[in-house]
């Protein structure tokens, strides 16, 4: 997942920086890779600064100071194509044509094909494997065929349009054109979520686009409106116009985004996060006492997982009149695990983030509730934590359903193989994991209590628990292919991991290790030594 922002505001001799870093800092749950921030200045100037990096660490004050200008683009990244590179943080830009900058959420699936059109027809040079810098190439190909000098709104309605038909997957995106203004649009399925708001202030209206109403919220910005599946939507200094470009849109959103990614304070799709999650903790209260009375086993306690499961377990706890209690604390300097690169450093996190308080585990059957269980590295460690401060037994209850098929949609989950439910039943991930008993939310449950706050969504994209794609075009053999890229990115991990401890370097066919990358990027930052951390301006 990754998070995206656009702002343009009014007055054009203000700077729309500092608060473009305030709301990637709102959505850095969304990603912690890398973040970047370009705004457009005087004479359409671009000024840009991206790194490895989680926000705090990439924008200090002096950073900030040197992003002029009164609209820009920002991003935060979770890399699911390409690398952990730094030259694949975001926002992308070309200059040619009239100079565009552009941020993506999501993913494609035919990421190939682009790359063969862009080498073959369009002749754009793709410098890396991101498939958010083929998409900008797409848009920035379509935009080069008006011929104009300058373009208007139509044009780019009309390029947009374009970029729908000629590509597939998942895209929310936030694009901006050197004095001209921003741009958002939502692929025809809406799978990733991005919304439009707006301020009144003394001289005019200032604009924002964001992938979750949080940051409208925190901004001062109000009349938050989600920008619909197949949408374009423009905003200059002269105002906002929107319009449908896709020739057909199913709008299927992504309901992950209800179970884990999104902060419970957002409304997606006129769904609050909260309330849906508060449901999936009531509906999963009613399948957990079902089971525990068909096997005979009672719980003492409900333990929630924080921080995602925390409003459903407070909810499944109320329901079933058990006790609710905070048995794990978590240190809050350390960020979200399953987000992490490499199953080494989201192994160790769990432990570093989480700690097992004896006094509430010791001699009781307790009730662990998670809001999902991906790889299963979290329930592993924390079962084992429990066991080892005197649980006598662990039942898990997952807020979403087993996890069998991969994601390829903008989630880092592309091996099946990676998949502590893949290939397993209920009881044989139980044994996976360590617990006594694993319950999960069933399908229909888990689409009822987000669609209960909004029958208007037909359906959502449930391809990681049912396998069925909705953009179609996900063949067995796309991803057996997927799972082949993974593992050339493991090993070359593996390669990159044992050259660093043997004092060689980072760096490995273009290939840099994520875990020192972020590490060395904060230090570059306090030396303000340019290198890793990449800052320039763009002019
Ligand atoms: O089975 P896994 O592969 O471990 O993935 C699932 C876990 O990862 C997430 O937690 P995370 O620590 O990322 O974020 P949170 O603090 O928001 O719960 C999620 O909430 C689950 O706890
Ligand atoms: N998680 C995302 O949305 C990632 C965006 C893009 N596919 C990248 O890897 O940079
Ligand atoms: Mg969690």
């Amino acid at each position: 997942m990754c998070g995206v922002l656009g702002l343009l505001l009014h007055d054009a001799s203000a700077d729309a920086a500092p608060e473009i870093s305030e709301g990637l800092s709102l959505l850095q749950h969304r990603g912690q890779d890398a973040c970047g921030i370009v705004t457009c200045g005087p004479k359409g100037r671009f000024f840009q600064c991206k790194a490895n990096g989680m926000v705090r660490d990439v924008f200090d004050e002096k950073a900030i100071s040197k992003l002029v200008g009164g609209m820009g683009v920002g991003h935060v990244r979770y890399p699911t194509a390409g690398s952990s590179n730094h030259a694949e943080a975001q926002p992308f830009y070309v200059n040619s044509p009239y100079g565009i900058v552009f941020a993506h959420n999501g993913n494609l699936i035919d990421s190939p094909s682009l790359m063969q059109f862009m080498d073959a027809t369009a002749h754009r040079h793709i410098n890396t494997s991101s498939d958010s810098e083929l998409l900008l190439n797409l848009f920035a190909n379509n935009l080069q065929q008006t011929g104009k000098f300058r373009i208007n709104e139509d044009d780019i309605f009309t390029a947009i349009g374009g970029l729908m038909k000629q590509c597939t997957g998942a895209y929310a995106c936030v694009a901006m054109l050197a004095g001209f203004g921003i741009i958002a649009f939502r692929d025809p399925n809406g799978i990733r979520p991005i919304g439009v708001a707006s301020r009144r202030n003394n001289s005019g209206n200032d604009y924002l686009f964001a992938s979750e109403s949080i940051v409208a919220d925190a901004l001062g910005f109000g009349e938050w409106e989600d920008v619909k599946p197949g949408e374009a939507v423009i905003i200059t200094r002269s105002g906002v116009s929107r319009k449908r470009v896709a020739e057909h849109t199913t709008f299927t959103p992504d309901i992950f985004e209800f179970v884990y990614f999104a902060r419970p304070d957002s409304v997606l799709d006129g769904v609050s996060v909260y309330r849906s999650r508060m449901a999936m903790g009531d509906a999963l209260a009613v399948e957990v006492d079902k089971i525990l009375k068909e096997r005979g086993m009672t719980v003492d306690v409900v333990i929630p997982v924080p921080d995602t499961s925390r409003v459903a377990a407070l909810n499944l706890a109320q329901k079933l009149n058990l006790p609710y209690r905070e048995g794990f604390i978590k240190n809050r300097y350390v960020g979200r695990t399953f987000i992490m690169p490499g199953q080494q450093m989201r192994r160790r996190n769990v432990r570093r983030k989480l700690n097992a308080m004896a006094l509430e585990f010791s001699g009781k059957n307790v009730l662990l509730v998670d809001d999902s269980i991906v790889r299963g590295t979290t329930s592993k460690e924390i079962i084992q934590m429990a066991k080892d401060v005197g649980a006598k037994k662990v039942i898990v209850a997952s807020c979403a359903p087993p996890i069998r098929h991969s994601n390829v949609y903008g989630i880092d989950m592309p091996s099946r193989s990676e998949l502590v439910a893949h290939g397993r039943d209920t009881e044989e991930i139980a044994e996976a994991i360590g617990a006594d008993l694993v319950i999960f939310q069933t399908l229909p449950d888990l689409i009822a209590c987000v669609r209960q706050f909004n029958s208007s969504i037909p359906t959502f994209d449930c391809s990681v628990f049912t396998g069925e794609y909705v953009t179609g075009g996900v063949s067995e053999e796309y991803l057996h292919q997927l799972e082949l890229l993974r593992a050339e990115n493991v090993k070359n991990k593996v390669v990159v991991n044992s050259r660093e401890s043997k004092g060689e370097g980072s760096r490995v066919n273009g290939f840099h290790d994520q875990e020192s990358a972020i590490v060395s990027s904060a230090i570059n930052r306090a030396d303000d030594t340019v290198g890793l951390h990449n800052t320039w301006n763009i002019s």
